[in-house]
């Protein structure tokens, strides 16, 4: 269940590192029981917005509100209530699994039988149970981001704040991830999850912020973000290599509304309801293109994004 009242309440936001604006005027909210994707190609500003939120960097302006109140006059229950999985690994490589949850969670106060409870708990979500006695040095990458995560999650944390924590592994621990942020979530956690995989957000969120060039430049859940393309299509056109693109005036066409071009693919956005692909192919092919490739999209969150920014995520 999603509550009404948001937990946490960031204001106009800003945070610069010398002439590098990181972040400008970021606004948002979270409420309870949310998972909200922060979705952004890298460098747009993700990773400051979650240093802030976890209070290990500063912002230069703006404000963050916790229950209602400035998170200042919160902050050892706001610390406590936290759990924060860092993109870097932070696991020591040389002492059991169990024994790495068990340090995190007591950092927190838990001790005797609600340290083991959290601890046994903790492991469980994340598929480690029958690894607790091995040392992560042992571990493939995949379950040391698992590991990372539990160290996280075992003393209950009301919010949970995710870095990118699917970067770089192997499909099963993906998923693996993905399912026990839902389950905590069904638990009653509220998460924070950023990442640049469009596939995950699809998956998991219940709201998404778009965030690029250290702005907010969209939010909504993945149904709202798409029906601002509801009325139209989307075409992707691949033409043979070659070195230098012409240029080809789409918009002359009836309909189009967007063109984008990356590499040898063209992105096209057109009106429902007009039938423009015989002229579409006539345009590119007189141009001297040879078409290899045409595939026709409904509505994804890659095309909202790139609809946004006239770029794809993965640039
Ligand atoms: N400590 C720092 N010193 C200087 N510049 C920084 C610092 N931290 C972040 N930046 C800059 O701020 C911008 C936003 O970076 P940030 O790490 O927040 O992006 P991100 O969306 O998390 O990207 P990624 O997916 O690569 O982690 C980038 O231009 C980055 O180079």
């Amino acid at each position: 269940m999603i509550s009404n009242s948001p937990i946490i309440e960031v204001s106009e936001l800003s945070k610069s590192f010398g002439s590098r604006t990181s972040l400008n005027n970021v606004t948002f909210d979270v409420h309870q029981g949310e998972i909200l994707c922060f979705l952004g190609p890298n460098g747009a500003g993700k990773t400051t917005t979650i240093n802030i939120l976890s209070t290990s960097l500063r912002g230069d302006q703006g404000n963050i509100r916790y229950c209602g109140e400035p998170v200042e006059r919160l902050m050892s229950q706001y610390k406590r209530e936290l759990g924060i999985v860092p993109q870097d690994l932070a696991v020591y490589e040389d002492i059991s699994a169990e024994a790495n949850v068990r340090f995190f969670a007591s950092l927190y106060g838990m001790t005797g039988t609600e340290l083991e409870q959290g601890t046994n708990e903790a492991l469980e979500i994340v598929g480690l149970t029958d690894r607790r006695k091995d040392k992560p040095k042992t571990f493939s990458g995949g379950m040391k981001r698992r590991l990372n995560m539990a160290c996280a999650i075992a003393h209950r944390p009301k919010m949970i704040i995710m870095d990118e924590p699917t970067v770089g592994i192997d499909p099963q621990s993906r998923n693996h991830i993905l399912g026990s942020i839902r389950k905590l979530r069904d638990e009653g956690a509220t998460i924070i999850y950023t990442t640049h995989y469009m596939e995950e957000v699809e998956e998991i969120s219940t709201r998404i912020l778009i965030i690029d060039h250290g702005e907010v430049i969209a939010s909504g859940t993945k149904e709202e973000l798409k029906e601002r393309l509801a009325d139209e299509k989307r075409y992707e056109v691949e033409v043979e290599e070659i070195n230098e693109m012409p240029d080809i005036d789409l918009y002359r066409i009836d309909g189009v509304k967007k063109v984008d071009i990356v590499g040898n693919r063209i992105h096209i956005s057109t009106l429902k309801g007009i039938e423009n692909l015989d002229q579409i192919i006539v345009n590119i092919t007189s141009n001297g293109l040879k078409i290899i490739n045409l595939t026709g999209f409904s509505p994804s969150l890659e095309m909202v994004f790139l609809n946004l920014t006239g770029r794809t995520l993965r640039d």
